[in-house]
C-alpha cells in the first residue's frame, strides 16, 4: 500500500527545515508524483538515454537514487554486459525502502546500495551517471567540486543526466513558473497551506540555479554538450556528454 502525503495539512507551530526523515521516505513516491511536473517522463527517458549510453562492462551511478526509481528504470533498460549500477543516498530511510522496492523486481543486473553524502564517494569507469533532482540539495559551493568529479569519473562518450528546479533569470517568467507550479500542485489535491508550509521548509535547503549558471558550470568542468532536453514549468532535465576520445 503506498501512503498519501498529508505532511504539511495541518499547520505546524515551528515549522523546521525539510529533510528526507522516515516519514517523507514513507509517502515520497506520492509526493513526488503530485509535486514535481514531468517526474514520470523524466525517469522513462533516464532508461531509454540508459540503453544507449551504457558501456559494456562499466559503472552506473543514481546519486540521491531515494527509493531507486530511476535506479530501477536503468536496470529495466540496460543490455549491456557486465554493467552494475551504484545508487547512493545519505537518509537510512530512504536506503531501506528503496531495498525493499528493487528486490520486487527480477534482474541479473547488479545494484549496490550504499548510505553515503555524495560529495564523498569517488566515480570512476562510468558511462551513465544520474543526479535526478539532488545537486539542487548540495551547498552551492560543493557543486562544482561535485560535478568535476563525476566529469573526471566518465568515460568518454559518457554522459549525465542532470534534473533540477530552476529558477529564471527574469523576474516576471520566474514568478510565472513558480505560480504555474503552485497550480499544478493545487490541481493535484494540495492545499493553499500545505502550499505555503512546504515551500518555507523548503527555503534553506533547495536552492536553485538558473539553467544558464547550470549550463556555465557543466562547461567549465568539462562537459563539451550541454543542453536542456525537457522543461515542464520550473522543473527539467539537462543531458551533458564527455566527448568520445579522437584517436
Ligand atoms: N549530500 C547528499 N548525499 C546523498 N544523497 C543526498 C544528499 N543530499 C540529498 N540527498 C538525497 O537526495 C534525494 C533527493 S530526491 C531525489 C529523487 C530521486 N533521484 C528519484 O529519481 O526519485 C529529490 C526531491 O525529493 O526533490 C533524497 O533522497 C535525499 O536524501
Ligand atoms: O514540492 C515542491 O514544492 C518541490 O519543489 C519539489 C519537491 C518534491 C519532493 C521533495 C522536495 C521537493
Amino acid at each position: 500500500m503506498q501512503s498519501k502525503d498529508h505532511i504539511f495539512a495541518a499547520p505546524i507551530a515551528q515549522l523546521g527545515d525539510f529533510c528526507f526523515d522516515q516519514k517523507v521516505a514513507e509517502v515520497f513516491p506520492d509526493m513526488i508524483k503530485r509535486s514535481v511536473p514531468g517526474y514520470s517522463n523524466i525517469i522513462s527517458a533516464i532508461g531509454m538515454m540508459t540503453a544507449r549510453f551504457a558501456q559494456p562492462h562499466s559503472q552506473l551511478y543514481d546519486l540521491g537514487c531515494s527509493l531507486g526509481a530511476a535506479t530501477q528504470e536503468m536496470r529495466r533498460n540496460l543490455t549491456q554486459d557486465g554493467c552494475a549500477i551504484i545508487a547512493i543516498d545519505n537518509s537510512s530511510a530512504m536506503l531501506e525502502r528503496a531495498a525493499n522496492h528493487l528486490a520486487a523486481f527480477k534482474s541479473d543486473v547488479p545494484v549496490t546500495l550504499t548510505e553515503a553524502d555524495i560529495c564523498d564517494i569517488e566515480i570512476e569507469n562510468a558511462s551513465v551517471v544520474v543526479l535526478n533532482f539532488t545537486l539542487q540539495f548540495i551547498a552551492p559551493d560543493k557543486r562544482e567540486a561535485l560535478l568535476k568529479k563525476i566529469y573526471q569519473g566518465l568515460n568518454p562518450g559518457g554522459v549525465l543526466i542532470l534534473s533540477e528546479k530552476f529558477i529564471s533569470a527574469d523576474d516576471t517568467v520566474n514568478q510565472l513558473l513558480i505560480d504555474l507550479h503552485h497550480d499544478f500542485k493545487r490541481a493535484n489535491g494540495y492545499s493553499e497551506l500545505e502550499v505555503s508550509q512546504k515551500r518555507t521548509a523548503l527555503e534553506n535547503v533547495l536552492r536553485p540555479d538558473t539553467p544558464e549558471q547550470h549550463k556555465e558550470r557543466l562547461a567549465r568542468v568539462g562537459f563539451n554538450h550541454v543542453d536542456m532536453w525537457f522543461q515542464c514549468f520550473n522543473f527539467g532535465s539537462m543531458v551533458a556528454i564527455k566527448q568520445v576520445a579522437i584517436k
